[in-house]
């Protein structure tokens, strides 16, 4: 239980999952949204980790893996059901790179959260493996809570800080600002929002 929360940038980087089940598929998924380049390794995969393959989406190489595939993997994720294979990758690889075991949380040096963006808000949260049900329901409960007005809200929050920090305020008068666009009136109004940002301009 000894991890901290990061948030990593998969953009482009070479990301190995082994195995071609349905966890596999489901972690290949979310690499594929984060546009990671992704190689699947497993004796058989499942029709959708086949699709992926025919449309070019991800490469799969239909064997056990060896040693070499991994040379150039910044994330690996063992996800077989066997679970002394997992642990071996994981062994190999923990050391040298982010590798992940689907099977047992404490094995590998990280962990895969559920999370939830909406625009520039990201939420995460791990029962570091006591009920990844409840992890997914708390996820569930801050999709309903944060809803769209928070896409503009904090969009609002970014452009404030981004003007504060071109302007060369006394610390204290921007913290105050800082502080005070918290206020929910500026969750709730747009036009609120507006008519703050345009005076803040005028500062
Ligand atoms: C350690 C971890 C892996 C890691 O490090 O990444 C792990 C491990 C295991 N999960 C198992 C089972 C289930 N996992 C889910 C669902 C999710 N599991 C996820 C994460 C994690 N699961 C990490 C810990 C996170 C934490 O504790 O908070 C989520 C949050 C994220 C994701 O996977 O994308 C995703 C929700 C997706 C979402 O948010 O929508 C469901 C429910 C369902 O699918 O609906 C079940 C069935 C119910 C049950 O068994 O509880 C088993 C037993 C397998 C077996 O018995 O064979 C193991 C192995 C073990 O615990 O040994
Ligand atoms: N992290 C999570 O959220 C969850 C993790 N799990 C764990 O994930 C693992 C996989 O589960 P499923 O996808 O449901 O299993 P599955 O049985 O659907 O698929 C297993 C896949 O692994 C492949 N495989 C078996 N031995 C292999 C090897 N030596 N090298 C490469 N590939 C190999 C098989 O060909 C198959 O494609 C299990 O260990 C399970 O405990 C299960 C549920 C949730």
């Amino acid at each position: 239980m000894n991890m901290i929360s990061l948030l990593v940038e998969l953009k482009d980087r070479h990301c190995v999952v082994v195995g071609g089940g349905k966890i596999a598929y489901r972690k290949v998924m979310m690499l594929l949204e984060e546009e990671a380049k992704v190689t699947v390794i497993s004796p058989k995969a499942c029709s959708e980790i086949e699709e992926l393959s025919k449309g070019e989406k991800i490469k799969l190489i239909q064997r056990k893996a060896v040693e070499e595939d991994f040379s150039h993997a910044f994330l690996t994720i063992a996800a077989t059901n066997e679970v002394e294979e997992n642990r071996r990758i994981t062994q190999r690889l923990k050391s040298i790179s982010l590798v992940n075991d689907a099977s047992a949380y404490e094995e590998g040096n990280c962990q895969i959260p559920a999370s939830f963006k909406k625009g520039r808000l990201h939420l995460s949260v791990s029962t570091n493996g006591a009920s990844p049900k409840l992890a997914k329901r708390m996820k569930e409960v801050w999709q309903e809570k944060y809803d769209d007005n928070y896409i503009a809200y904090i969009d609002f929050l970014y452009e404030v800080r981004n003007l504060l920090k071109q302007k060369s305020l006394p610390p204290e008068v921007s913290h105050a600002i800082l502080e005070e666009i918290l206020d929910n009136a500026y969750k709730d109004s747009g036009e609120l929002r507006h008519i703050y940002y345009e005076k803040l301009l005028n500062l």
